[in-house]
């Protein structure tokens, strides 16, 4: 009898792109394919914290090498993508809470323009060097449980990863036929220096460890599993989809 076997996690021989790669679930995300294999190229938009990371990276034997940059700016985009990637992880993000009511349409352009427009344009310039080498990949989008469900003060911040999640699906849809794979993970509350203050707070971090069923809150190792599996060939018929790292936060 011949045995199915398991297909490979690992990473080795692939070069890999993560936005947001300074601090929280993005370095989380570097560091899960780079110790998976991969030639990982950071990104993030200040020098010092990122080439602090990558510096504590490459001591661990591990590829990775770093280059600042805004995700939001067009050329930066185009100078980013000027070879093609195999793994390309968009984890650059931000937050403005504020109610709906009171939303200032700047704080609506600068959330739309990091979570949604960089994200679109940044599948664009990596599915386009991927269709132009002749050859499939990866894009795994890091979005939220808030793509999923609304969020108290969050409407900006749910329109941006309602977003992100409807154009994963149509992406999705163009690509398959080239070989192009495109998720996201959808993480719930995870502690980082986006969401100190919250976690400062014993009354919101009460109310979060009974919002999400498992009863604690996320760590960036929770998300990093997740963002492998959809890297690698364990996903290879895996296109369109949602992981949700979320607790069973949205299951009800
Ligand atoms: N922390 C949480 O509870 C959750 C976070 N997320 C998402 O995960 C992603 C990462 O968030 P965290 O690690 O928590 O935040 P973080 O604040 O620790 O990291 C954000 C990263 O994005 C980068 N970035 C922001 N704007 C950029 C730009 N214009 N160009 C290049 N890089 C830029 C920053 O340099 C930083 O490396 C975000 O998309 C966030 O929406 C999703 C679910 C839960
Ligand atoms: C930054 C937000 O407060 C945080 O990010 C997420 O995606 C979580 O669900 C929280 O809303």
């Amino acid at each position: 009898m011949t045995l199915p076997r398991t297909p490979s996690f690992r990473l080795d021989g692939r070069r890999a792109l993560v936005t947001g790669a300074s601090s929280g679930i993005g370095l989380g995300c570097a560091v899960a394919l780079a110790e998976a294999g991969a030639d990982v190229t950071c990104v993030a938009r200040r020098d010092g914290p990122l080439n602090e990371a990558v510096q504590a990276m490459r001591a661990e034997g591990w590829q990775a090498r770093a280059q600042a940059a805004d995700v939001t700016d067009p050329e930066a985009l185009d100078a980013l993508f000027a070879r093609p990637f195999d793994v390309v992880v968009n984890a650059a993000g931000m937050a403005r809470h504020a109610p709906a009511m009171d939303t200032d349409p700047a704080d609506f352009d600068a959330v739309m323009s990091v979570n949604l427009r960089a994200a679109y344009f940044l599948s664009q310039r990596a599915a386009r060097t991927l269709r132009d080498a002749g050859r499939g990949g990866s894009i795994v989008h890091v979005s939220s449980q808030m793509g999923h469900v609304g969020g108290l003060d969050r409407a900006v911040y749910c329109a941006s990863k309602h977003g992100v999640e409807g154009m994963v699906k149509a992406m999705a849809m163009e690509w398959g036929p080239l070989g192009i794979r495109i998720n996201t993970v959808c993480p719930t509350f995870i502690r980082t220096p986006l969401t100190e203050s919250t976690f400062q707070d014993p009354g919101k971090r009460a109310w979060l460890e009974q919002k999400i069923k498992l009863g604690r809150v996320g760590r960036v190792e929770d998300v990093m599993g997740a963002v492998l599996y959809l890297a690698s060939d364990a996903s290879a018929l895996v296109t369109g989809s949602a992981l949700m790292v979320d607790g069973g936060w949205t299951a009800g």
